[in-house]
């Protein structure tokens, strides 16, 4: 297992967001994370980014305790969040954009000097050469010179993408990369998201709202409800569960009612 999970506890006020959740994720799997509305899934991924520290509980993340550890430590040690809302620099090119997040690598010293012509050592070459296959993979290459800012919501959570790569994580964890993307991009980000996990062995934690979806990517699905783990197994044993479907049916029904 890559990461373990054990009892995490974050309370708001007198909102427990997440109870005593325990889960693992093995190596090179994809894992999905599902829930209904409020379910605590995402109070789970900041309590696991380092984002937010829990209350109770323990994070073992490749071997070490990671639940007292800041988001930038967590990062280092090869666990890396995708956000939601792309965060890229619009102002900047494409490939700036990846040279930046470089600069974060653990042992990169150095400033910007890569960015200015005629000052690139060997290590700034294959940088660059790094980025440019992570442009390849998610398919911008022809936008590698495009300003950020002039890409659509879709691309540029394509580019998030290829940024957190950069850092060479061992896992990611991708927090509804399908909100707001186009369906023809969308389905071009999941066969991206199945290559990296074929080939570079990206371990991936997934939330997503389309059950189909995760469903057809995921080998692993673990459902949340009121801040606990209800359930947790392959994706055809977690669809004909009755707690899901209650968790899910009963939701709506209330919703609708
Ligand atoms: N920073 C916060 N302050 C107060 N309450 C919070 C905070 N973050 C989350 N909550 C509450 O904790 C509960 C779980 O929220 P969380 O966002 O983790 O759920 P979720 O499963 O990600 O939901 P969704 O699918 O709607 O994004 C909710 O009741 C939410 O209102």
């Amino acid at each position: 297992m890559l990461l373990k999970v054990d009892g995490i506890t974050k309370a708001f006020g007198g909102v427990k967001a997440v109870q005593g959740a325990s889960f693992d994720v093995k190596e090179g799997s994809i894992t999905a994370l599902i829930g209904p509305n409020g379910a605590g899934k995402t109070t789970a991924f900041n309590l696991v980014s380092g984002f937010m520290r829990p209350d109770e509980g323990t994070i073992q993340f490749d071997g070490r305790r990671t639940e007292r550890l800041s988001g930038h430590t967590v990062a280092r040690h090869g666990l890396v969040r995708v956000f939601q809302t792309a965060r890229v620099f619009t102002q900047m090119t494409v490939l700036e954009n990846l040279l930046i997040a470089a600069r974060h690598q653990p042992g990169e010293k150095f400033g910007a000097a890569w960015l200015m012509p005629g000052r690139t050592s060997r290590r700034e070459r294959e940088i660059r050469r790094e980025a440019e296959e992570r442009l390849a993979l998610v398919r911008l290459t022809h936008l590698t010179h495009e300003r950020a800012g002039a890409l659509s919501g879709g691309q540029r959570k394509l580019l998030e993408l290829a940024r957190a790569l950069m850092v060479q994580p061992k896992m990611i964890l991708l927090d509804e990369p399908m909100a707001g993307v186009a369906p023809v991009l969308g389905e071009q980000l999941m066969e991206h998201i199945k290559e990296l996990r074929e080939k570079a062995g990206i371990t991936v934690l997934i939330i997503e709202h389309d059950i189909d979806l995760v469903m057809s990517i995921s080998d692993r699905v673990i459902v949340m409800d009121e801040g606990r783990v209800i359930a947790d197994g392959p994706p055809d044993a977690i669809q004909a569960n009755e707690r899901v479907i209650t968790a899910y049916l009963g939701r709506n029904a209330g919703a609708a009612a």
